[in-house]
């Protein structure tokens, strides 16, 4: 291993010599198979190590993203490079430095022993220079103090990389080093090698989780679990701010809004996150199971819906995802649910509004797009969704984040029209998104990516959590209704806090919960 890194860093010095500053250099190497979960788990508790002589700030430390069942999983830890960029040049802007910085970096592979370089295609997906993170939700509202940190674009190329395909494939380490002139090649190699080293051994033994267990557990009542942990649920001011969109749908100022609200939960104790994940990691297999660390937040999620996903070949994948009722644990009354929901018309308005902005978006970045006419049944532990799958091929030079930036947001999480609904929420949403309902993800310098929509996501600042949840507002929404939706999508995370702190009390003594609200389901 120490050979690889030290024939990259070696290759980068002179590049960084002959260039003046410093520059990248990435070696990859197969470190056999991995269990994505236990990976996925002890990683979140590795301690991340100083950052090299490099541009990071000290905001980012991890980014974990298991994508579905179709993988792979991407771990990173450590930011060893970071590349941001704000307002509405975000998206080119922060396509450029990623470029730039790829240009001038050396990466090398070691696939079979034989190094190659490797800037071009062929080589495996989210290996090498990747960038992960995510784009704020809105730039245009001033930042929270709980989101102050993080910039408009935000991302950063880990130090090391875990990569595990979902199949039987050995997962792949990328190492990836900010080298200046004066860098001491040997010193800087073996360093890095018996970091990686440990933190693979962590990985693969001393940290690995028991195996998730899946919860088939019910969904908490009312004034039981992680809710007893409620100060206020703010249903009063919501229920209000419903009604208002309610009334400026009527009035003609736009056809939709997606009014999200923010839950404050504050735990007995301090919240562990590599515990909260094994709740998490079962619970939704085919979510996107996230996890980021930034300066001393997280942020963790499972997110159904997928914003783009593109691969080296041009092909791209999205998904409009709205229009959602409960579950029932009765067959019968689940299939009436899944009925009601395809009969409503409201719900499939509320969906044809996200089809139809998803594919104008689409039209003139690709080459081909099919676009199901009816949609489909989403089906997740507390909540079904109507669900309409988009695929297509990108016209040359397009890439994910181009995609990205003529989607987001989606009328599943925004609005139709787009810019009447941000500039409503502005004015009435009583919160910062943040990272909330924004994309997060990854692209590669082959030309693959990845960004989700971050739903059923919370914020988690020791023993302090922040859940959020969206509804899409029509004109013939029900205030009480749309209440009643929201909780059913803050459920999962709910549980996920409950049993996290479960597992993580072992020698902590839980208080009694303070300041119970009662609360409808
Ligand atoms: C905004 C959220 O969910 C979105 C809104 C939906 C709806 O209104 O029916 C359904 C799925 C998501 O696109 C959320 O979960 O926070």
């Amino acid at each position: 291993m120490a050979r690889a890194i030290h024939l990259a860093v070696e290759a980068a010095r002179k590049q960084a010599r002959a260039l003046g500053h410093p520059v990248l250099a990435s070696a990859v190497l197969p470190v056999g198979r991995l269990d994505p979960s236990a990976a996925f788990v002890g990683a979140l508790s590795w301690p991340v190590h100083a950052p090299g002589p490099s541009r990071s700030a000290p905001g980012w430390q991890r980014f974990a993203l298991a994508a579905g069942d179709e993988g792979p999983t991407i771990i990173g830890v450590g930011a060893e490079w970071t590349l941001t960029a704000a307002g509405d040049a975000r998206f080119e802007e922060i396509q450029a430095r990623f470029r730039r910085l790829v240009e001038v970096s050396t990466i090398l592979r070691d696939g079979n022993g034989d190094l190659r370089d490797g800037h071009g295609d062929g080589h495996p997906a989210a290996t090498g220079i990747v960038a992960l993170g995510g784009f704020r939700y809105d730039p245009h509202r001033s930042p929270d103090a709980a989101w102050q940190q993080i910039a408009d674009a935000d991302f950063m190329i880990p130090r090391f990389l875990l990569t595990i395909p979902a199949g039987p494939e050995p997962a792949l380490l990328t190492i990836n080093l900010a080298v200046s002139a004066s860098a001491d090649a040997g010193l800087t190699a073996s360093q890095a090698a018996s970091q990686a080293r440990a933190l693979i051994e962590a990985i693969s033994q001393g940290l690995a989780p028991q195996p998730p267990e899946v919860s088939q557990a019910p969904p908490p009542a009312p004034d039981d679990g992680a809710r007893r942990w409620l100060r206020d649920d703010g249903a009063d001011r919501w229920l209000h701010e419903v009604r208002l969109a309610v009334e400026a749908i009527r009035e003609g100022r736009l056809s939709k809004v997606v009014l999200a609200r923010a839950l404050d939960v504050e735990a007995p104790g301090p919240l562990d996150p590599g515990r909260l994940f094994e709740a998490l990691w079962g619970q939704c297999p085919g979510c996107a199971r996230f996890a980021l660390s930034y300066g001393g937040m997280w942020f963790i999620g499972a997110s159904p819906e997928r914003l783009a996903a593109v691969d080296a070949g041009g092909q791209v994948r999205s998904m409009a995802l709205a229009g959602s009722t409960g579950r029932a644990t009765r067959c019968h009354e689940d299939e009436a649910l899944a009925r009601a929901l395809f009969d409503s018309p409201k719900e499939r308005h509320e969906h044809r509004l996200v089809v139809d902005a998803l594919r104008e978006a689409l039209a003139p970045l690709t080459e081909s797009l099919q676009v199901p006419g009816t949609p489909r049944l989403l089906r997740l532990a507390s909540v079904q969704h109507l669900h309409t799958p988009l695929a297509g091929r990108l016209r040359a030079g397009i890439s994910v984040v181009d995609v990205v930036k003529a989607l987001h947001p989606t009328p599943a999480v925004g609005g139709h029209p787009k810019a009447a609904a941000l500039e409503w929420l502005r004015g009435h949403e009583e919160f910062d998104r943040g990272w909330y309902s924004a994309p997060i993800g990854w692209w590669d310098a082959q030309g693959n990516g990845d960004f989700w929509v971050a739903i059923r996501s919370a914020r988690l600042e020791e023993a302090r959590a922040t859940l959020f949840a969206g509804c899409g507002i029509v004109a013939d929404s029900r205030p009480e209704s749309e209440w009643e939706e929201s909780w059913l999508k803050l459920q999962p995370m709910l549980r996920v806090l409950e049993e996290g702190w479960r597992r993580g009390r072992i020698e902590r003594t839980r208080e009694p919960g303070r300041g119970h609200l009662p609360l409808r389901a």
